[in-house]
């Protein structure tokens, strides 16, 4: 069968073209740009305030840019509808809380919300989508749990279970592995490679966005210093002129294609 170049769907993912958020008459971001690494995950860094929250609020579409725009799969985020947008795209925000009383599985099918028709009861594939979020996120022997009762690294992982539960094709997160020890950190980022979802990720540990992004964006006064392989991006002069540290960069090698970066200390007035 004749199949036309141009029949096929547009999986460009989620892009920034431009971005500037202004609030209170503050430049918060200013003339962004971002594409996407399809299937991949982009790492945000950037030092606190430079924009890397902002930024996501962005792309999921709970902000408006003051200027400049966002696309999805080519087509503006604001000629879609919410609904739309909920079932392709997931976000694990810095501190998700829940009021009511829910259990952690009652958490988790909330991902499933935006597939379903309203009041419609969740169906068999639901509830497996809710399943394997849980095991894929070592929840399972938590699922019968009161949210409140969780720990903050739970509560993390159980948001993060409601994501995959969506069955994102994209997904936002930030600073998931903040209440994370470094076990759940290192398990959550391996169970983000290669998930499938285009993924953005603010992160603040760089050795951790140095082993598991395929691309970082670092950020600064809400503007893109630089961006690229983070073997190319985390210099010693880049983290030095972003961050105000010295530290020495061992360069990715064949054998292990992470560099290692160690931190000396502040460069304080010397900067
Ligand atoms: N609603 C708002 N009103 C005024 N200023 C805001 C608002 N939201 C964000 N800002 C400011 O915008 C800047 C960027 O904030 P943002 O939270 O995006 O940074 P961040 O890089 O995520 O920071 P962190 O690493 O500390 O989480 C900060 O200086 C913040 O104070």
């Amino acid at each position: 069968m004749n199949k036309s170049p141009a029949s096929a769907p547009t999986r460009e993912g989620l892009r920034g073209d431009r971005l500037t958020r202004r609030t209170d008459g503050r430049l918060i971001l200013d003339g962004v740009g971002l594409r996407p690494v399809p299937g991949g995950i982009t790492g945000l860094i950037g030092p606190n305030g430079s924009g890397k929250t902002t930024l996501l609020r962005l792309l999921s579409g709970v902000l408006p840019a003051t200027s400049g725009v966002v696309t999805l799969d080519g087509e503006p985020l604001t000629a879609i509808k919410r609904r739309e947008i909920a079932r392709r795209v997931a976000v694990v925000e810095q501190q998700a809380d829940t009021q009511v009383e829910l259990t952690a599985t009652d958490v988790v099918r909330l991902g499933r919300v935006p597939h379903r028709r309203v009041w419609a009861p969740p169906t068999a594939r639901d509830e497996e989508a809710v399943r394997e979020a849980l095991a894929r996120t070592r929840l399972s022997d938590r699922a019968h749990q009161p949210w409140h009762t969780l720990s903050g690294g739970e509560r993390q992982r159980v948001q993060i279970a409601r994501a995959l539960a969506q069955q994102p094709g994209e997904l936002l997160l930030d600073e998931p592995t903040n209440h994370l020890d470094i076990q759940h950190q290192l398990e959550l980022l391996d169970l983000l490679t290669g998930l499938g979802p285009t993924t953005y990720i603010a992160l603040h540990d760089l050795n951790l966005a140095a082993a598991y992004c395929d691309r970082v964006v670092v950020l600064d006064q809400g503007r893109v210093v630089t961006a690229g392989p983070p073997g190319e991006v985390l210099t010693e002069q880049l983290i030095a002129d972003v961050y105000g540290v010295r530290a020495t960069v061992h360069p990715a090698t064949a054998a292990d294609p992470r560099p290692y970066i160690r931190f000396l200390g502040t460069l304080g007035a010397t900067r």
